[in-house]
């Protein structure tokens, strides 16, 4: 009893309030085997790099972070794919379920940028029609090796609509801000094609009225 009791319930109260304005949102990675998906994920959650031995991934893996957007609590859901052919059959059956989706490439790595299109038909083909994409350039740490150019990336995007950066897995850059983005772009009205972002001291903010309520996007 006393007082201990009381501001604990106050405690459980607050924390209630808290996870009743968490909305989930599933956000999915893709693109070619070895681009960096299973890293980014990993970057993003525990801020760690995995170097050395590089362990495809089988089939499907996922996992949660909450990320604070415009002052609401967003649990993401982030499914990290196989890359490799075999395994596209799995992966095709989450795409439905999917509300964003980050496409990713490797800047060293040209191929993996040309798929980028087979990526982004199938992604019309088989996702819900209001996801949210973004197309990454992962791997912008690497310096000597890099083949695709920061603006094929952007003009690539910009033919399709879609926002872009460039990220990397390895020293983390952008790869919480690419999180935060996807977030901020349900905010982004659906009749517009571009995603305007601002940096402020209060994080980033994206142009266009907020939308969290849109029932197809965000599941409370
Ligand atoms: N330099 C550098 N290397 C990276 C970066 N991201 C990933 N790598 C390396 O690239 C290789 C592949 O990374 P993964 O994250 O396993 O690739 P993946 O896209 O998940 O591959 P699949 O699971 O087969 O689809 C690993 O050896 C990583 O260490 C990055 O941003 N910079």
């Amino acid at each position: 009893g006393g007082p201990g009791l009381k501001s604990r319930r106050k405690e459980e109260l607050k924390e209630g309030r808290q996870r009743s304005e968490l909305t989930v949102s599933q956000v999915m990675l893709l693109g070619d085997s070895g681009v960096g998906k299973t890293c980014f994920l990993i970057q993003f959650k525990d801020r760690a790099f995995l170097s050395g031995t590089f362990l495809a991934t089988v089939g499907i893996d996922f996992r949660n972070k909450v990320v604070r957007v415009d002052g609401v609590n967003v649990k993401l859901q982030i499914w990290d794919t196989a890359g490799q052919e075999r395994f596209r059959s799995v992966t095709h059956a989450y795409y439905r379920e999917a509300q964003a989706l980050l496409l990713l490439y490797d800047i060293t790595n040209r191929t993996s940028f040309d798929n980028v299109r087979a990526w982004l038909t199938e992604v019309y083909e088989n996702a819900h029609k209001d996801v949210v994409i973004m197309l990454l350039g992962n791997k912008s740490d690497v310096t000597g090796s890099r083949v695709i150019r920061k603006e094929d990336g952007e003009s690539l995007a910009k033919e399709y609509g879609v926002p872009f950066m460039e990220t990397s897995a390895k020293t983390g850059m952008n790869v919480e801000l690419a999180f935060v983005a996807i977030g901020n772009l349900f905010c982004i009205p659906k009749t517009s094609t571009t995603a305007l972002f601002h940096n402020t001291s209060e994080g980033l903010r994206c142009e266009g009225t907020c939308c969290h309520q849109r029932q197809n996007i965000w599941v409370h």
